[in-house]
């Protein structure tokens, strides 16, 4: 495959300025204080090589982004069972939205808006402990990204324990419904743990390489999950990945991705690499502005889209 490096460096530099665009998420006090000029990008392809630019070394907090590892988790533990407890529809609202709750059973549209999240984290919960359950999620995404240095960032997960008011309401709503089948605190504490852990790009472009290689990491030779299983979390990524803007991600940059709010985004090419970037601004749908630009970018330079050329 060819050397990216040239690609990722062209990319960082058109972009430098415009940098600090977008509005950084406040809602969660915590993620108020990173930098909005910050940028990171990491390309690992299915061969093992990272190309990379900015800060792509520094961790910041993944959010969103880990809902990709806990459906994966929940597809091992309880294979397609879980498609009684959460859909598979994009949702066309926000990713924090209560109102198809009310109508539909309770059952949150997909695993990727913060419902359909918290819906799985309740499936991950069955037979453990919180803490035992949080633990299982670190350990599985060390696992993938082979990497035993990271870690949760436990004042984002207690800025979010403080005001995380409408997960809450969220989640009482599902319980209300028995969606849920373990005590609302119990659940929101897995929640709140797993959007609060922090990866760097290059950390988290090799914890997505499973999706972009059949289900295998080509670096540690691990079989994650099945080529169909593979398969079918990017088509979730493709439908649902990005709220009520994954329709305008797919046009623009056509890679399954999964943004969160703390600027990141995961971006998966099938059968070429897994790419992580970073910026902290975000559009209206919540989602890293930068970022999307920069993805768009090299979709555009490398031809990488899943709907051709
Ligand atoms: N879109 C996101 O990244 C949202 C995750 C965040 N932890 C929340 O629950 O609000």
């Amino acid at each position: 495959m060819t050397d990216l490096q040239p690609v990722v460096d062209e990319i960082y530099e058109a972009l430098k300025p415009r940098l600090g665009e977008g509005r950084v998420a406040d809602y969660i006090p915590q993620l108020a204080h990173v930098d909005p000029k910050k940028f990171g990008m990491a390309v690992v392809d299915v061969e093992g090589r990272v190309f990379r630019a900015g800060d792509s070394d520094e961790p910041f907090s993944i959010q969103s982004i880990s809902k990709v590892f806990t459906l994966t988790l929940a597809l091992g533990k309880h294979g397609e069972a879980i498609w009684n407890r959460v859909g598979r529809e994009p949702s066309g609202s926000s990713f924090n939205s209560i109102v198809q709750l009310e109508h539909e059973g309770g059952k949150p549209r997909n695993p990727f808006i913060n419902a359909g999240a918290i819906a799985v984290s309740d499936l991950i919960l069955a037979g453990h402990t919180p803490r035992e359950a949080i633990g299982e999620i670190v350990r599985f995404v060390r696992f993938l990204a082979d990497d035993e240095t990271i870690a949760i960032d436990p004042a984002v997960a207690r800025s979010e324990q403080a005001t995380g008011f409408r997960n809450f309401a969220l989640a009482n709503f599902m319980r209300s419904f028995g969606i849920l089948t373990h005590p609302v605190e119990h659940v929101l504490g897995v929640y709140f743990h797993q959007c609060a852990i922090a990866m760097t790009c290059t950390q988290l472009a090799r914890s997505g390489l499973f999706l972009a290689a059949a289900g295998h990491n080509p670096i540690t030779g691990h079989l994650v999950v099945s080529k169909q299983r593979a398969r079918r979390i990017n088509a979730l990524m493709l439908t649902c990945g990005h709220y009520d803007g994954s329709g305008d991600f797919a046009y623009r940059v056509g890679l399954p991705g999964k943004s969160g709010v703390g600027g990141g985004i995961l971006a998966v090419a099938p059968g070429k690499a897994s790419v992580a970037v970073w910026a902290p601004g975000l559009n209206e749908n919540g989602n890293s502005l930068v970022g999307s630009l920069a993805l768009e970018m090299l979709a555009n330079r490398t031809g990488w889209s899943v709907f051709g050329q």
